[in-house]
């Protein structure tokens, strides 16, 4: 497989946590939720290195507990996720080959299976376009109306929960996120950007336990989902 770099976005405010400080910093059994999610990558030997996008006003970063900050490399975020993700691609200028992987992992996401990681890169290795791993949606889903009343009931068959990492080769990424961004299109993750330049990532199935940690309720379940092998 070819070299792969991470890139962590990790320069959220988390406003829906409504937390003291920036969700990715909060307490998650005895650790940083950040320190979790750096873990799980820098134990993966196929990551070469690890871009991490922190806030400008970040004063957290130098009390981590980390392994190798020697495969670490910072850089700032920006306005919106896409941004920041934009920022740490154009650290890699130089540094990544066209067809190099690029993986990038919320830092928001600290319970990634080591065999989820295993299927995307499994199933990814040969893919032409990259991928994602995603969750089937299992609920009956609702469009809301006008005020908390449905307006209707939504197909789910076909329906997926993406999650991350998503994985795509360094150019395309680059090209296809820094055009979408100049046409001010909407872009919340990735492969957004890959539909957008008219591609079809590949969905990768992962598990549930991938959870983003966005309300205070999510930080219990991750400390569950962080005792599961
Ligand atoms: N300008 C931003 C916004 C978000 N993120 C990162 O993108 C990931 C997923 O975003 P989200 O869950 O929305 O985090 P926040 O933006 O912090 O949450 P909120 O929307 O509640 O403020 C997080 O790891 C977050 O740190 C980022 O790097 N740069
Ligand atoms: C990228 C992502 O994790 C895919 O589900 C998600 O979109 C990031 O959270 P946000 O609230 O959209 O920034």
């Amino acid at each position: 497989m070819r070299r792969c770099h991470a890139i962590v976005p990790a320069a959220g405010v988390g406003k829906r946590m409504g937390a003291a400080i920036p969700k990715q910093y909060l307490p998650l059994a005895g650790r940083p939720v950040l320190e979790h999610t750096l873990a799980c990558l820098l134990a993966e030997p196929r990551i070469a290195g690890i871009v991490v996008a922190l806030g400008a006003e970040d004063a957290w970063w130098p009390t981590l507990q980390l392994g190798d900050r020697r495969r670490i490399t910072r850089v700032e975020g920006g306005a919106e996720r896409a941004d920041s993700v934009m920022n740490a691609l154009r650290a890699l200028d130089g540094v990544a080959d066209a067809e190099d992987w690029v993986l990038v992992h919320d830092a928001a996401r600290p319970c990634l299976p080591r065999a989820d990681l295993e299927r995307l890169f499994c199933e990814l290795a040969d893919d032409p376009v990259g991928g994602l791993l995603a969750a089937p949606v299992r609920d009956t889903m609702k469009r809301a109306g006008d005020g908390p009343r449905v307006a209707a009931t939504v197909d789910r068959s076909g329906l997926w929960h993406a999650l991350t990492p998503q994985m795509f080769r360094f150019a395309l990424l680059r090209e296809a996120l820094a055009a979408a961004l100049a046409a001010r299109v909407a872009i919340t993750d990735e492969a957004s950007a890959i539909e957008w330049f008219g591609l079809q990532p590949r969905l990768v199935e992962g598990s549930a336990a991938n959870l983003k940690i966005t309300r205070p309720e999510d930080l219990r379940l991750a400390e569950f989902f962080l005792t599961l092998p």
